[in-house]
């Protein structure tokens, strides 16, 4: 490869690896809150999924994914993706 290419692709790629350490150290702070809302609903008993909740964070998330120039349908996959697996931690949660 030639030596300019190379040195171009790592500088991206040195980026590309910030923005990954950046996401999973916001996702571990997003989890570690969702856990304390997961603690509070099973105290409450609470159901673990808020449907209503979601759908206004949908809709939220897509309007801004809009506006940043991002795919909203990724935005929103995203978003289901994540919401799952917290979903799935209120459950454990409050199965005890
Ligand atoms: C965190 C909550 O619990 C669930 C997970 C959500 C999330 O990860 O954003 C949103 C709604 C709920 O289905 C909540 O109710 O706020």
């Amino acid at each position: 490869m030639d030596e300019e290419v190379a040195a171009e692709l790592r500088r991206l790629r040195d980026s590309i690896d910030n923005m990954d350490a950046a996401l999973i150290h916001l996702l571990a702070e997003r989890f570690k809150i969702t856990q304390q809302v997961g603690v509070l609903k099973a105290a409450h008993e609470l159901p673990p999924a808020d449907p209503q909740r979601e759908a206004q964070q949908i809709a939220r998330l897509r309007r801004l994914a809009e506006e940043a120039k991002l795919d909203p349908e990724f935005a929103e996959k995203f978003l289901n993706f994540v919401v799952a697996e917290v979903v799935r931690h209120h459950e454990r949660i409050a199965a005890g």
